[in-house]
């Protein structure tokens, strides 16, 4: 298969709620939209999950629009593609990093791969499940109270894991609180960096209310301390920023610095990588979730693709479109019935690409061929 045309949006939605956590907060979400055009006209679509701002990690959208019109592109434009595999492992291998810059566009050439294949993306995945557990992610709020008010609601909309975002000063006496209301819901929290090894006793004490795990407590890039607060916790501790790559997921292993991954595409540089990961993991029986990034509906629809995959055996943080978006980019909607969504059997991503709405939402846009 050939790109013959590379289209890409920046594309700013409005988030119904701010989202807050330890690193900041976003109020809405400028991202970038990538279509790949094969030879045929078929479109495939993706998002790259960069934000605005550096603070997940060191991209931002300014730098993915570079790495994407003066790389990546270039090197797509008019190769012939045997199987999108042969996108990060060949032509984007010399490439330092960017991971979700090269994620945009090789999720693109996956969904176009699929569509021309005759296949779901799931399926073109190896894919088996036909349906996928999902969890919710809550961002901190401005009171307990409130973080109770939502979890409520969520539990009745059936969501299956309840994931908090805490730092300290808003985490022992949160999840306490949260434990007495609901003892047995499962639950997890997520730190994003906000720790170091001198809060161990802290993060210690979280060991009492029977976690699913702890997300990322340490710095964004290390895996040296995690292993060092692993061997100290009972609480498994899951990795997200720390793993940029199917050699980082090897090295926490062996390393003992994680018992769970979350698996973000862009983060890892893809599809490819990220099933990659998910081999590695299954082989080590090293649980894996599918972590989100606020995504569109193009970006949750790639979601659940890779989630169908066997060892992504604990819910995942991709939640309804409504939860996020007046108004999402696809039609249908992701739609959660009592915690589960069903993996589409349409071609591609399975769900149709709204282009009134991508043009509605798109500030600026460039094609390239
Ligand atoms: O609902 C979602 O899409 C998950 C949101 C979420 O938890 C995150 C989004 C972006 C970066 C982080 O703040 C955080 C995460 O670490 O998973
Ligand atoms: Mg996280």
């Amino acid at each position: 298969m050939k790109i013959k045309q590379v289209i890409l949006r920046h594309v700013k939605l409005d988030l119904l709620h701010p989202f807050t956590t330890s690193f900041g907060t976003e109020y809405d979400k400028d991202f970038i939209l990538v279509e790949a055009v094969g030879e045929d006209g078929t479109s495939g679509w993706a998002e790259s999950v960069a934000m605005l701002d550096p603070l997940y990690n060191e991209e931002t959208v300014k730098t993915n629009w570079h790495i994407l019109e003066d790389y990546l592109i270039p090197l797509v434009l008019g190769h012939e593609i045997h199987h999108p595999d042969d996108i990060s492992e060949q032509l984007f291998a010399h490439i330092r990093g960017n991971y979700m810059a090269k994620a945009a566009i090789e999720g693109a050439v996956w969904d176009l791969y699929a569509k021309q294949q005759n296949m779901s993306l799931a399926s073109a995945l190896g894919g088996t499940k036909k349906t996928i557990d999902v969890g919710v992610s809550i961002g901190i709020k401005d009171s307990i109270e409130e973080t109770l008010e939502v979890i409520e609601a969520r539990l009745q909309e059936g969501y299956k894991r309840f994931k908090l975002k805490i730092k300290p000063g808003w985490d022992l006496e949160l999840i306490d609180r949260v434990r007495q209301v609901y003892p047995d819901i499962p639950l997890m929290a997520d730190a994003n960096s906000a720790y170091t090894l001198e809060d161990i006793d802290r993060l210690a004490a979280l060991d009492a209310y029977n976690l699913m795990m702890i997300e990322q407590p340490l710095a964004y890039n290390d895996i040296i301390d995690h292993a060092e607060l692993q061997a100290r916790l009972k609480t498994p501790i899951c990795l997200d920023e720390s793993i940029h790559s199917l050699e980082d997921a090897r090295k926490a292993l062996k390393l003992g610095s994680c018992q769970i991954i979350n698996i973000k595409i862009g983060r890892v540089g893809g599809l490819t990588q990220s099933r990659k990961i998910h081999d590695l993991c299954q082989e080590h029986g090293i649980p894996l979730w599918c972590g989100g990034m606020l995504e569109s509906g193009v970006g949750r629809a790639h979601n659940i693709a890779i989630t169908s995959l066997p060892n992504f055996v604990l819910p995942g943080d991709t939640a309804a479109s409504a939860l996020y978006w007046a108004e999402d980019l696809i039609h249908p909607e992701v739609t959660v019935q009592n915690g589960t969504i069903t993996v589409p059997t349409g071609l591609g991503i399975g769900y149709e690409v709204d282009l009134e709405k991508v043009e509605k939402y798109t500030m600026y846009s460039k094609s390239y061929s």
